[in-house]
């Protein structure tokens, strides 16, 4: 699904009113029922005092629609219009005279107004939306942080008011802290960003029946992974394949005291349809991986090289024509000779074209230089799993917001030609074509040891059956949230541990 700028909705907007073709005045009825919709089954009536606060755009316009729809349904209403400002749209206007036949519109027009809220009430914040120009000052200022103050569920319409749908706000801005925020059938790039969590809370999209063509055709840089987008990627298994059918996994994982990670992630791969799995990992971590992971083949690294993983043993013989994947990382330990051997393996797997997913401590590894000069030897189109601390460590840098951040995440995998899925909620993964796409699974139970690990697993399980990189990078990360979601349904999300998501993968 595309994330479009405020400029590209407004172009759909009109599109459709054109196109359709359909008065601007019904489209925002249609958006308003839609909102109607998922309101009522939200918020029942009879169990709710509902207060609506109109600005005087078309946000505002919306406002006084849904209030008029809500109304012959039966909830108890109030309805606020703030008059900040002397324009009004003609929306709002013709909107305004189809309620107040209904029902009366309170104004509010001065600082020193006073709403009082009670246990039972629903805020709808229709104060402003995408026409957002600057930030709130004066009297929606003071509203706005009355609301926030109210201890009452906040539903907004479109986009919490005072919330810039696409540029980073002010740290001082004034913003409505909405419970949900129910949007026109457009994600808003804002709705992505950490930043703006507190703002936004969960957020639904509504159709509201824009233009497909219209849509198809813009170019977009941003895209929200929707489930049955990701769905469709998933490659069946045919009635006449054998192992080899589903590739041979290169895990090179775990040191001493953590090959933890290294079970973590061959568990995950195995049970994402690998069809063999090798494990390249310390002497001594051989009967641990063999007795919890019966599945999995290992591979020794050179003895006497104590406990730190050093491996010289990487060749043409012992690694084509014999795996179609290597996965890197998780526990490896960061050391001048690890470092070293990721970068022979990096480069032999550049040579021979074999796909990588590149984590954790390899990624550590290849920041260890001033110059940050072994990123040259990661090969193209590889996958890079860091989390945002792993990833300032790539850049040597760090972001002042999340705008920045994602400005970062694409110029550096267009500059390297690698696909970064950084990660978090609503893992953002970067392709070297300068889009990024947001996954749409997961919860903060993730937010625990192990939860990368298993990513990396899966990640390397695609890549050894086929998938491109690209549909690996969406596919795994989709499943992995999707997996944790099941554990959090099941374990809770305080209680789940990186093993709970690995009993949940299924697809
Ligand atoms: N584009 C679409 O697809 C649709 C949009 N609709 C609604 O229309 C909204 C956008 O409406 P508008 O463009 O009228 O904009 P808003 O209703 O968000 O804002 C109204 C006006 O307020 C002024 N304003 C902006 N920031 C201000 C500030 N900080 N202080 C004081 N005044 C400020 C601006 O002049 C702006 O045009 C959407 O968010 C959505 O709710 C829906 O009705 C129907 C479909
Ligand atoms: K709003």
């Amino acid at each position: 699904m595309k994330i479009l700028f405020v400029n590209e909705i407004r172009e759909a907007d009109a599109y459709t009113i054109l196109h359709e073709p359909i008065d601007s005045i019904d489209l925002m009825e249609r958006a308003s029922s839609a909102f109607v919709s998922w309101f009522k089954e939200n918020y029942l009536v009879g169990n709710y005092k509902v207060k609506i606060f109109c600005g005087l755009g078309d946000n505002g316009g919306d406002g006084l629609a849904i209030a008029r729809m809500l109304h012959p349904l039966g909830y108890d209403l109030e309805v606020f219009v703030v008059k900040f400002s002397k324009k009004i749209s003609e929306n709002f206007d013709q909107n305004l005279y189809r309620l107040e036949k209904q029902i009366p519109v309170k104004i509010i027009d001065n600082e020193s107004f006073i709403v009082n809220f009670e246990k039972k009430d629903v805020i709808i914040d229709a104060l402003l939306g995408s026409g957002l120009s600057r930030s709130l000052e004066g009297l929606l200022k003071s509203v706005v942080e009355k609301l926030n103050e109210s201890e009452v569920p906040i539903i907004s319409v479109d986009i919490p008011s005072g919330l810039f749908a696409n540029k980073s706000n002010n740290l001082s801005d004034t913003i409505i802290k909405a419970t949900h925020t129910v949007s026109f059938q457009i994600p808003k790039l804002a709705f992505m960003l950490p930043q703006n969590a507190e703002f936004v809370g969960d957020w639904h999209i509504v159709d509201i029946g824009l233009n497909e063509d219209f849509i198809e055709k813009v170019t977009a840089k941003f895209f929200y992974s929707t489930p049955l987008e990701v769905e469709k990627l998933i490659k069946p298994r045919k009635k006449f394949s054998h192992k080899g059918t589903f590739g041979h996994a290169l895990l090179v994982s775990g040191s001493y005291g953590m090959m933890g990670a290294a079970i973590l992630s061959a568990r995950a791969c195995m049970r994402s349809g690998v069809g063999k799995l090798t494990v390249h990992s310390i002497p001594s971590g051989l009967a641990i991986m063999q007795m919890l992971l019966p599945e999995a083949m290992y591979w020794e690294t050179a003895s006497g090289e104590s406990d730190l993983f050093i491996s010289t043993q990487y060749n043409i013989e012992n690694i084509a024509n014999k795996f179609q994947a290597v996965g890197i990382g998780p526990g490896l330990g960061v050391n001048i000779k690890i470092k070293e051997s990721i970068e022979q393996l990096c480069e032999l797997c550049a040579e021979l074209s074999i796909p990588m997913v590149i984590d954790a401590d390899a990624l550590n590894n290849l920041s260890m230089d001033e110059n940050r000069e072994s990123l040259s030897k990661i090969p193209k189109n590889s996958i890079l799993t860091p989390h945002p601390k792993e990833f300032q460590n790539l850049l040597n840098k760090s972001w002042k917001d999340d705008y920045e951040k994602l400005e970062l995440l694409t110029q550096f995998a267009v500059n390297q030609g690698v696909i970064v899925c950084l990660k978090g909620a609503n893992t953002a993964i970067a392709l070297p074509d300068g889009t990024i796409h947001f996954n749409s699974s997961g919860n903060a139970g993730m937010a625990k040891a192990g939860s990368g690990d298993v990513l990396t697993g899966m990640i390397l399980a695609l890549l050894a059956q086929g998938y491109s990189p690209k549909e690996a990078a969406i596919l795994g990360v989709y499943q992995h949230g999707l997996a944790g979601d099941k554990a959090a349904q099941n374990r809770g999300m305080n209680n789940m541990i990186a093993s709970d998501i690995i009993e949940n993968i299924r697809f």
